[in-house]
Formats: structure tokens, sequence, C-alpha cells
């Protein structure tokens, strides 16, 4: 008897999944029909209920260049659309699309985001913020981040950061440069944002920081033992760390007190234009933009360095002569200036040439606002829309023998136009119109420094390689040694000289 009843219950539940699956693949149909109704740009809808969300995460989290994305314009066009996770998606490889896109940000399209990450990055905080508010926030973080701060605020303070955290490494200590790399831009934001300087403060904020971020790039679980809890947790107490900072900021101007260590959280402090909840996720949020993207510039630009011998040469002659310049006796007086740092040329046809290689903000997240035509396409209001950035970057039309790293393409006068980061549809490393990057000087000038200081510091040669092409295990090993110091990247090996 017991076992006919769960023979029972068996086939029900069986004809309930079916009849789900028959629900969901009917839906699928109507939308892939209606699809063609709106005039979307071609593409195919993928599998039931997916979509194409399988390929496409495949694609943006492991291939180099991104094969879903070049199967597809193959196949479609620059402005193709798909499914991604269920909702209908139009992906753009497209730079007078993408422009589109940039331009009309705020007007026709929004940044999009799923709910956990804004809940965890912060609600009041840029990345998040639409209309009216976003443009406040952003017009701030311009402001503060402004090249002719730099020299003032930024320029000593950054060196101070890099003499601690690259140059410390034992004999023989074997460090994986990726983490090098992540240590450096954690301690560089939470230097420069927060005004911590002391080692074990810092230490302390790169920790929390670290688990946030990881969260942040993870599948958000919140329950305990899963990295997105973790970071919850992280994110409380990098709000507690804030409140602090803000009121010893506010007791010592209150006093009269010299004001140490001020930091951008200190600065906004003063400027009174924001609320301490906005504050703490405005800060939180340069924070999370600002330290992936920088740590994988700097990882990525040793590795293609060490790829291009000319290239590594060219570089290390140029800082050479920077650093030879200098005769004092203590970390202090070995410090680059503004005016060094206005004279690197070839440094910063480097960092351009791996911002376009090196696929660091691969794409951008935006969602219809309303019903939008452009040329012979209606895109309806709801749709995902990708601006594609690496897809542009990577174009053989573009670029020539775009997969190589060549930093002397920036000194042709053919790409003098193409190459302004702030205004060019070609290359857009750090986006475009109103939510252009507000950090980019001084992710530039970061990543300027750091070269100078590995490259002076450890000579690297190379010695073997395996898997390159995926981002997401990107390692750089460095064996180090007084004399004789390797650098390996997963499999990849180098050796570094002093
Ligand atoms: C090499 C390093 C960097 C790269 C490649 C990069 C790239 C980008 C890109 C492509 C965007 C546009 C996102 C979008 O349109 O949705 C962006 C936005 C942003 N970046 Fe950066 N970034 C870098 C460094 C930094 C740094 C150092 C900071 C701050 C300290 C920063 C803060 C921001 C913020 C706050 C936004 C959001 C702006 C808004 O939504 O209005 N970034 N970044």
């Amino acid at each position: 008897m017991a076992e006919i009843y769960s023979n029972i219950w068996f086939l029900m539940i069986l004809t309930l999944v079916f009849f789900i699956f028959l629900v969901k693949l009917l839906k699928h149909r109507k939308n892939f029909e209606n699809f063609g109704y709106s005039k979307l740009p071609p593409g195919g809808r993928g599998l039931p209920i997916v979509g194409d969300s399988i390929n496409w995460y495949n694609a943006v989290s492991s291939s180099h260049p991104p094969s879903f994305v070049k199967e597809q314009v193959k196949r479609y066009g620059k402005i193709f659309s798909c499914n991604l996770l269920g909702k209908r998606a139009v992906v753009s490889a497209d730079p007078s699309f993408n422009r589109f896109i940039m331009q009309n940000e705020g007007k026709l399209f929004q940044s999009s985001y799923p709910k956990s990450f804004r809940n965890l990055v912060g609600i009041n905080g840029v990345i998040n913020a639409q209309g009216e508010q976003q443009k406040k926030l952003h017009s701030i973080a311009s402001n503060m981040m402004r090249l002719d701060k730099f020299s003032f605020h930024f320029m000593k303070d950054i060196q101070l950061v890099l003499h601690q955290t690259v140059t410390n490494f034992e004999n023989n200590e074997v460090v994986i440069l990726q983490d090098v790399c992540r240590k450096v831009a954690i301690n560089l934001m939470v230097n420069q944002l927060l005004g911590v300087s002391s080692d074990a403060e810092v230490d302390e904020m790169a920790h929390l920081f670290s688990d946030f971020v990881d969260g942040c790039l993870s599948v958000p679980i919140n329950l305990p033992g899963f990295a997105f809890r973790t970071a919850m947790k992280a994110r409380e107490k990098i709000i507690d760390k804030f409140d602090k900072i803000v009121k010893k900021h506010r007791e010592e101007r209150k006093s009269g007190a010299e004001l140490v260590g001020n930091g951008l959280l200190g600065r906004l402090v003063d400027d009174e234009s924001l609320a301490d909840d906005t504050m703490a996720d405005f800060v939180i949020n340069l924070l999370f933009a600002g330290n992936e993207t920088t740590a994988k510039t700097m990882l990525f630009a040793i590795y293609f360095l060490t790829q291009c011998p000319e290239a590594m040469k060219q570089l290390l002659e140029e800082q050479q002569a920077l650093k030879s310049q200098k005769n004092g006796s203590d970390a202090e007086d070995e410090m680059l200036t503004w005016q060094d740092y206005k004279a690197m040329p070839f440094t910063q046809c480097v960092i351009d040439e791996t911002l376009r290689l090196g696929g660091i903000a691969i794409w951008l997240m935006r969602e219809a606002k309303q019903d939008i035509e452009y040329q012979d396409y209606v895109i309806p209001k709801g749709c995902f829309v990708v601006p594609f950035l690496s897809a542009v970057h990577l174009d053989e039309n573009i670029y020539e023998d775009s997969l190589l790293f060549n930093p002397w393409r920036w000194m042709e006068p053919q790409n003098m136009e193409k190459r302004n980061w702030r205004s060019s549809p070609f290359y857009t490393p750090f986006g475009g119109g109103s939510r252009f990057c507000p950090g980019a000087e001084l992710a530039r000038l970061q990543i300027a420094l750091f070269l100078h200081h590995f490259v002076t510091t450890y000579r690297f040669i190379f010695i073997s390689k395996a898997s390159f092409h995926t981002h997401k295990h990107t390692q750089l090993i460095l064996i180090g040694s007084k004399s004789q110091t390797r650098l390996c990247y997963s499999t990849v090996l180098l050796s570094i000289v002093f």
C-alpha cells in the first residue's frame, strides 16, 4: 500500500515539474516571438529558461577575446540580441552604438545591477544612484579626484604606501603577484580615501575590504559560511570604522587641533554636502570601483611587459632615467615629483595598451528606460543593454594586430585621436558620458608609480607560461631573492634580479 502511495506521489511531482517546464517553454517561445515583433536587433534565444546565460558567463569569465560575443557578431553583426537570465538583452560591439548608450545615460538608459549587489555596495552610492542624485554624487567624486589635487594630496602618499608594500620581499620568498597588486591597490585606496596611514590600521581595513570585494563577486547567498555573508559583515564593520573616523575628524576640527591624515573622507565631512549614511556608501562605492580595476591593470601591465622585452627595456630606460636624477639618502628624497610623472610618455603608452588589451572593465550594465529606436531597431523598455567595451578594443578593423601588446601603436599619428580615453568611441577603458570613471586620473597615476617602483626594483625573465587567457585564474608568482627573483604566472615563470 505504502509503495502505491509513494508511486502516486512520484507521478504527481513528475507531472508538476513537467507542467512548470511546459509553461516556461511557452513563455520563452512567446518572448522570442516578441523579439521579432519589436524589431529587436537580430539574435537567437538560446536554451529554454536559461537563454544564453551559460555561454555568456563562460565567455566573459574565461576567454580572451570573449568567444560568445565574437561568435554572435560573426553571425548577426555588431549589435545583436540574446537572452540573459531569462531577460531580453541587446549586446553591442559597435563604437557608435556604445557612444549612443553612454551619451543617453540617465535619459534613455540607466545602470542596472542585481538587488543583492545594490544592497552590498550600498543603495546611496554613486554606482546605484540614478538621475539628479547620481549627477550630484558623480560631480563630488570627480571634483575630489581632480588632476590639480593630485600633486598636493596624492603624490607623496601613494609612494609611501608603495614603498611599504612593494619593497618588503624576503630573499627567495614566493609571493603571488596577483595578491601583491591587490594589496597595493587596497592599501592605496584605504590610505587615500580614509586617510588611514598606520600599518596596523591599513592592514585591518585592507583585510575587511578584501572580504567585502570577494563578496561583490560571489553568488549572493546570505548564509553563514558564504562569501556574500562575510562581505555583508565586513560592510557593517567598514561603516563602523567610517563613523569613528568621521567622529574623530569632527572633534579635532572643533577643538582646533591640527588635522592629520585627512583623506577624502575627511574632506567630505568638511564639505558637509552629504548625510552621514550617504557618505559611507559614497566612499564604499569608490573603494569598490577603484580597487579590483586598478589591481588588475597593474598585474596585466607587468605580465604584458614580460611578454614584450623591447617594451620592458624602453619602459625601464624611461624609469631609470627618472630615478637616476634622484640621489637622496632616504625614501622621501627618492620620490618622484609631479613633473617626473608628466615626463613618462612611454609608460603612459604601456598603461593605455594594457587597458585596451587587458579588458579590465569588459562591459557595462544598462537597462532601457523606455522603448528606444536606434537605426532600424526598437529596443523595448526593460531590456538589458550591454555595451561590450572590449569587443571594440579588440576589433581587428579598428586596431591592427589587436591581440598583440604593442604600446608603440599609441604613438602613431593616426591613433592620436582614437587614444583620447575621455571622448573616443573606439577607446573607452573608463566608460563615458555621465558615468565616466571619476577615478581615471588617480588610477593612471597609481599604476604609473607602481610600475616605476616595480621595474626599478626588480628585473624579470620569462620562463614558462600556461592558460593566460583565463582572467579569473590570473596568478603571477614572485619568487624573491636579493640576487635572483622569479616571477611566475600560474606556470608562467620569470626571473627577477634586483
Ligand atoms: C584602471 C582602473 C579603473 C578602470 C579601468 C575603471 C573603469 C571604470 C568604468 C568603465 C566605469 C564606468 C561604469 C559604468 O558606466 O557603468 C567606471 C566608473 C566608476 N569608477 Fe572607475 N575605473 C578605474 C579606477 C577607478 C578608481 C581608482 C576609482 C576611485 C577611487 C574609480 C571610481 C569609479 C566610480 C565611483 C565609478 C561610478 C561612476 C558613476 O556611476 O557615476 N574608478 N570606472
